[in-house]
C-alpha cells in the first residue's frame, strides 16, 4: 500500500515493452517518490516485469488486472485502488496495425480503435471525476509521433493517436480549471514487442482487397523502411521512461513531448506551410524515391534535426 507522500501512479499495458520500462523505473525510484500500480490484461504475462522490478515487487510496486477494451475490468480495477486514490494515470496500453487500408477489415481497425481510443476514454472516464473531486492529478498518454502526422500504411494506427490527441487537447484546457495536467508522450519507432507483432500480423495477411501496385508499393518501399528506422533510430523503452518521469517530475508538464529529437524537424515541416502539402511531398520522397536507400533517409533526418531543431524534443537524459 502507498505510504504518506507517495504520488500512486496506475499504468496500463505493463506486460512488456514501453509500460514495463515505465512501471520498473518509477518502482526504483531512489526516493521512494511513487508507488506504482502495474496493470496488464493477462497476469499470466507478469514475470518480465516481476524479475525486472526485483525488490520493488511488493513494496512500491503491485499488480492488477485491467483490460482496456473491458468497461467491467476497467472498473473493478479502480474499485479496487485504496479510496480509488490515483494520482498520476498512465495510458500506456496500444496496438498497431499497417498495410494498404483496402485491404484491412473492419474488425482488425475497429480494435485498433477499441484499444488505442476507446481504452484511454474508458480510463478517464473512471479516473478524471476523483481527480476533480480532489483538484489535483496528472494524465498521461503514450501517443506517437504518428499522433502529430500521417505516414503511409499506418493511416488507422495514426488516426487512433490523432484521435486521442484531439481528445485530450480539448480535456487539457478544461482540466486546468481543477489543476489537473495533461501530457502526451510522442515516441518514434521504439524497439518492443510492438514492431515484432506488426510484423507477425503482416507475415500472416495476404492482403487481399488491395491491387498489386500498392501491394507492391508496401511490400518493396514501406516494410524495409519501416525495418531499417526501427534499427537505424529506434529507441529503448527506457528511454521513453526516462522522458515519461522528466515529464512527471516537471512543475509545469509540457502537454506535447516528442521523445526523439531525430523527429523535430519532420512534425515543424507540418507547421512550416499551412497547406501542408509540403510534408506530404516530402515524405512521398523519402519513402518512393529514397525508401529503397533509407539509411540516406536516416542521415537526412540526422542532418536535419541537428541543431536548435534538436532541442525541442526531450532529452532522455
Ligand atoms: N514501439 C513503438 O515503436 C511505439 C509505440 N508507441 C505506443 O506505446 C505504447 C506501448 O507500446 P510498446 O510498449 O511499444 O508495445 P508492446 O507491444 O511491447 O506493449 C503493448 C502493451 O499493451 C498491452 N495491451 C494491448 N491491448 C491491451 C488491452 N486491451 N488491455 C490492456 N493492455 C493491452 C499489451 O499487453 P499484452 O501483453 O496482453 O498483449 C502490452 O503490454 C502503445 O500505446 C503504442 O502505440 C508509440 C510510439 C512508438
Ligand atoms: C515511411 C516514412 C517514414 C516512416 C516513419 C515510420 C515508419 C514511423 C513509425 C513510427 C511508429 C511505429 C510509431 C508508433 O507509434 C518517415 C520517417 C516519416 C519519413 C517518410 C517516410
Amino acid at each position: 500500500m502507498a505510504t504518506e507522500g507517495q504520488r500512486v501512479v496506475l499504468i496500463t499495458g505493463c506486460s512488456s515493452g514501453i509500460g514495463l520500462a515505465i512501471a520498473v523505473m518509477l518502482a526504483r525510484d531512489e526516493m521512494k517518490r511513487y508507488y506504482v500500480i502495474a496493470t496488464m490484461r493477462d497476469l499470466k504475462r507478469k514475470d518480465k516485469l516481476v524479475e525486472a522490478a526485483g525488490d520493488a515487487y511488493g513494496k512500491t510496486l503491485s499488480l492488477l488486472t485491467l483490460d482496456v477494451c473491458s468497461d467491467e475490468s476497467v472498473k473493478q480495477c479502480v474499485d479496487s485502488v485504496k479510496d480509488r486514490h490515483i494520482d498520476i494515470l498512465i495510458n500506456n496500453a496500444g496496438v498497431g496495425l499497417v498495410g494498404p487500408v483496402e485491404a484491412l477489415s473492419l474488425d482488425d481497425m475497429k480494435k485498433v480503435f477499441e484499444t488505442n481510443f476507446f481504452g484511454v476514454v474508458r480510463m478517464i472516464k473512471e479516473v478524471m471525476p476523483d481527480m476533480k473531486r480532489r483538484r489535483s492529478g496528472h494524465i498521461m498518454v503514450i501517443s506517437s509521433v504518428l499522433g502529430l502526422h500521417g505516414v503511409a500504411f499506418n493511416d488507422v494506427y495514426s488516426a487512433s493517436k490523432f484521435a486521442t490527441e484531439g481528445l485530450c487537447e480539448g480535456l487539457a484546457i478544461q482540466l486546468l480549471q481543477f489543476n489537473i495536467k495533461v501530457s502526451m508522450i510522442e515516441p518514434g519507432p521504439v524497439n518492443t514487442e510492438f514492431e515484432l507483432n506488426l510484423m507477425t500480423e503482416v507475415s500472416k495477411k495476404e492482403f487481399a482487397g488491395a491491387d498489386p501496385e500498392t501491394l507492391h508499393h508496401f511490400r518493396t518501399c514501406y516494410l524495409p523502411t519501416q525495418v531499417n528506422l526501427f534499427k537505424g533510430l529506434g529507441q529503448t523503452p527506457e528511454d521513453i521512461a526516462k522522458v515519461t518521469k522528466k515529464v512527471i517530475e516537471s512543475p509545469w508538464p509540457p502537454f506535447r513531448n516528442l521523445t526523439n529529437p531525430l523527429y523535430t524537424p519532420i512534425v515543424a515541416l507540418k507547421y512550416a506551410d499551412e497547406t501542408r502539402s509540403l510534408s506530404v511531398h516530402t515524405f512521398y520522397h523519402m519513402l518512393y524515391n529514397l525508401g529503397g536507400v533509407m539509411h540516406v533517409s536516416v542521415r537526412i533526418m540526422k542532418f536535419l534535426s541537428f541543431g536548435w531543431l534538436r532541442r525541442r524534443a526531450i532529452s532522455p537524459t
